[in-house]
Parts: C-alpha cells; sequence; structure tokens
C-alpha cells in the first residue's frame, strides 16, 4: 500500500540525517521533498502546500531541546498532520434507526455491490444486527444478480424486482420488507454510471429524499487518484452524504484520493476496501494509515485481526495439547486456516513495521501454504497426530501422494519438530511475556 509515496518520504527525511539541529534552511528542504513525493502521489498541489506550511510552522516554533533528533521530530510532525488531514478520528457508521436505512453511492466499477456484501458481512457479524441488501440498479440485470452472488457468498438476503423500472419504490417496499422480517439494517444499492450524469444524479438524489436514509456512503476506487476527489466532490454537493469508502486501497494506488478527500469534501472516510473477498475490509483509522504511510507498519490492526480469529476455548485445548506433546499435524492444519482467514499474506506483511517496503517487490503467493497442506493431507491420521512414526518409506509414499519431493517432506517435518520446541519454550513464561507485549501494544 503506498509504497512508492513510503520510499520518497523516507528519502525526504534522510536530508535531516547528522543534523543536530532543526533549522529553517534543512526543515524547507526537507518539506520540500515531503510537498514533492506528495503531488507525485496525486495529492492536490494546494492541499500538499498548505499540508508542508504547517508541519513547517510547528517545526521551527518547537523547542530546539527535544528529546527526539530533528529527523525524529519532524516524522512525528507529518505523521500528526497526516492523521488530521485524513480525519483525525476513526467516524463509525450512524446505525440508529429501526430498521436503519444505508444508501451506497458511487460510479459504476468502483466496487459498490462489493461493499454493500462486504459492509452487510461485517454487520451481521456483530451478531446485533440482521441486515437486507436491496438491488436497485434497474437498468442491468447482470448488477442484480451480482449482488445476489455476493450476498449468498456472505449469507444474506438480498430483495430485489427485476422488471420493476422504479428505483424509489423498490426501496420502500425493501424497507417495508425489512420490518415484516426483523432486518434491523437495510443496505441499498444502486446504479452506477460510467461518467457523471444528470440522470444518475436526479435518480439517487431522488431515492436519496424519499427513503431519508440513516447514512449516505459514497464509494470511490482509490486508484482514479484526482479523480476519486473531484468525483466525491460532485457526489457531496448532490447528496450531502456522510461518509466515504474507499476501494482498492490493495491495488497499485499512489495514495492521493487517502490523503486527499477529506479535506475537500469535509467528510470522513468511513471504510477501506483490500480485496475482492467479502472480508477484505477495514475501519478506516487516519492514525494507522499515517503510520502505513510512512512505513511504520500498522500492528495495531494485525493484532486485531489475529484476535477476530481467535477462539479462547481451542486456544485452552491447543496449550493443553502442547504442553502434552500432543500438538500434531491436524492441529498445525487447523491453525494455517486461521491464518490465512486473517487476510492476504502479503497484505498482512505489510502491517508489520519495516516489512511493507522489504517486500515491495516481492510476489507472495496466497498459494503458498497449498504444497504444505497436500503433504499434510497425504499423510494417515496416525501419521498426523503422531510424526514420529513417518520413517524414509512412510516420507516416499507421502511425498508421491501429494506431488512433492522427499526432501520438501523432510523440511516440512524439520520445521513442525522445531515449532514445536519453540512452542514448548513459550509456554514455559516466553509465552506470557510475548501476550503482555501484545496487551501493552493495543
Ligand atoms: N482489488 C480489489 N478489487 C475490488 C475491491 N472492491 C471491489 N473490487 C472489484 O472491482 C470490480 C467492480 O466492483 P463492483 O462491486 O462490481 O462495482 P460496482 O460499483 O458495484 O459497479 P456497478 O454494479 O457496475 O455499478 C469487481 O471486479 C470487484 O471484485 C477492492 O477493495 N479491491
Amino acid at each position: 500500500m503506498f509504497d512508492n509515496l513510503s520510499d520518497k518520504l523516507d528519502n525526504a527525511f534522510h536530508v535531516l540525517k547528522g543534523h543536530g539541529q532543526i533549522t529553517e534552511i534543512n526543515v524547507a528542504e526537507t518539506l520540500k521533498e515531503v510537498r514533492r513525493a506528495l503531488v507525485d502521489a496525486d495529492v492536490n498541489y494546494k492541499i500538499a502546500k498548505e499540508f508542508t506550511n504547517k508541519v513547517k510552522e510547528k517545526a521551527l516554533g518547537q523547542d530546539v531541546l527535544t528529546a527526539l533528533k530533528p529527523g525524529q521530530m519532524l516524522v512525528k510532525l507529518v505523521k500528526d498532520e497526516l492523521t488530521q488531514l485524513m480525519g483525525g478520528e476513526a467516524a463509525g457508521v450512524n446505525l440508529s434507526g429501526n430498521p436503519s436505512v444505508i444508501l451506497m453511492s458511487g460510479l459504476q466499477g468502483s466496487g459498490k455491490t462489493t461493499f454493500s456484501a462486504k459492509l452487510a458481512n461485517y454487520l451481521k457479524n456483530k451478531k446485533t444486527k440482521k441486515p437486507l441488501l436491496v438491488a436497485c440498479d434497474v437498468y442491468r440485470p447482470a448488477a442484480i444478480n451480482q449482488l445476489h452472488v455476493v450476498g449468498e457468498q456472505v449469507g444474506v438476503e438480498v430483495f430485489s424486482d427485476e422488471g420493476n423500472q422504479d428505483p424509489v419504490a423498490i426501496s420502500k417496499a425493501a424497507i417495508a420488507h425489512a420490518k415484516e422480517n426483523g432486518h434491523n439494517v437495510v443496505i441499498i444499492d444502486t446504479a452506477g454510471r460510467l461518467a457523471i450524469d444528470e440522470a444518475m444524479m436526479t435518480e439517487i438524489a431522488n431515492i436519496h429524499s424519499a427513503i431519508q436514509p440513516q447514512e449516505t456512503l459514497f464509494v470511490v476506487d482509490s486508484m482514479t487518484g484526482q479523480d476519486a476527489v473531484n468525483t466525491a466532490k460532485t457526489f457531496n454537493e448532490r447528496l450531502n452524504f456522510d461518509g466515504v469508502i474507499l476501494t482498492k486501497l490493495d491495488g497499485d494506488t499512489r495514495g492521493g484520493a487517502a490523503i486527499s478527500i477529506k479535506s475537500v469534501v469535509n467528510k470522513p472516510i468511513k471504510f477501506i476496501g483490500t480485496g475482492e473477498k467479502m472480508d477484505a475490509m477495514d475501519v478506516f483509522y487516519p492514525s494507522r494509515m499515517a503510520d502505513r504511510i510512512l512505513g511504520m507498519g500498522d500492528v495495531v490492526s494485525l493484532v486485531e485481526r489475529a484476535q477476530e480469529q481467535y477462539d479462547e476455548e481451542e486456544a485452552r485445548k491447543l496449550q493443553k495439547k502442547i504442553a502434552k506433546n500432543k500438538f500434531g499435524f491436524d492441529d498445525f492444519l487447523n491453525q494455517l486456516q486461521q491464518i490465512k482467514k486473517m487476510g492476504s499474506m502479503k497484505d498482512l506483511l505489510g502491517m508489520i513495521p519495516g516489512a511493507g517496503k522489504m517486500l515491495k517487490d516481492v510476489d507472495i503467493d496466497d498459494d503458498a501454504f497449498k504444497g504444505i497442506e497436500a503433504i499434510i493431507h497425504s499423510m494417515t491420521p496416525e501419521e498426523r497426530s503422531n510424526p514420529k512414526i513417518i520413517n524414509s518409506s512412510r516420507k516416499k509414499r507421502i511425498g508421491k501422494g501429494s506431488g512433492t519431493s522427499v526432501q520438501e517432506v523432510n523440511q516440512l517435518l524439520k520445521q513442525f519438530n522445531q515449532m514445536g520446541k519453540m512452542m514448548k519454550m513459550m509456554q514455559g513464561g516466553g509465552g506470557r511475556q510475548m501476550m503482555n507485549m501484545m496487551k501493552g501494544m493495543k
């Protein structure tokens, strides 16, 4: 995410390396590079200039006798200012009302339909919410179909009325249906167009005034940079929306939209889309995003993702097994599944400070576990629970069955062995230390 921008900002701060003090000259030089990095990332020039002016003012007003080195201090000031520029605090979704109605708007292909289903899934997982998805694209039957497909994927009911050409009537019928069937959230997916046109704007404005949603969200593709910001402006003038959803942040996006959209429309970014899968979304936290932009990783989100998959009961069982030396390949397979559920490997590793930069040009294959899984699946249940019995003829059979070599089987067995030792060690106090460290970070 934003690799280019992170690199350039990193280079900008190098100007201050070796300087013992902040001076007007070295600050100006550094901030000139920061400004250039922002503009290259497709941040509007005026916003970039205002940004660096603010940082400069703060930097020169600082007491030079600070505990931080000039470079560190400037990074901190840039981080704070970036956080402010992106909205300061995270903004929630208004879920008052029964049902609470959420209207999705945006251009065609921005990711509206995908995000509607992601949001439904996210709310459904909150247990107290029972969402209903509504297909309001009256022009393309394929769009209605698409919503049914993603709705099914996340296990959320989809309301549609194919052939009905009146989106206001469909929305009203959907809300009535929701009331009758105990849905407390209604998410309305509307039609998108390739370019902003008057008819489309009037249509969505009509839906908006007829149903008075609790929340109107504008979905925009972050890859479109300044265009994203301009489209947001036009939609906001007509709909006065409540928040922005920035999609496709997993792609090769430069970051301009994420950084400047809030200051242009004065509406917060509420969520981000980070992939095509239904769980590839995150609440937008300006401060964590600033950390990522500055190459500082996002450990808090990483820990949260791990916690989402954490099952206390399972963890207790696992601990017992480790203590009794009974951790087998079935448990290992289970753990792999949990990691996979946390997101794509590149995305996860990118949250580790410094790793994003190192991995920028590395292609991490999410199928990397496939070979390991194949080997484990080729073991008998007995071999899985007691790997010690795997002798050389068994290794040959496992290699053959999994389409791998004996060396690969050996390698996995060795790593598994080492892992077992490590886990035992962590149980002897090291694990507790690690947990405390994680709690401290949160
Ligand atoms: N990589 C990536 N792809 C995404 C993301 N969100 C959506 N997409 C993809 O972008 C494409 C367009 O998404 P849709 O949800 O169909 O877009 P839409 O705005 O509903 O488009 P219309 O229904 O045609 O108006 C699809 O191929 C999605 O899988 C994301 O966060 N990351």
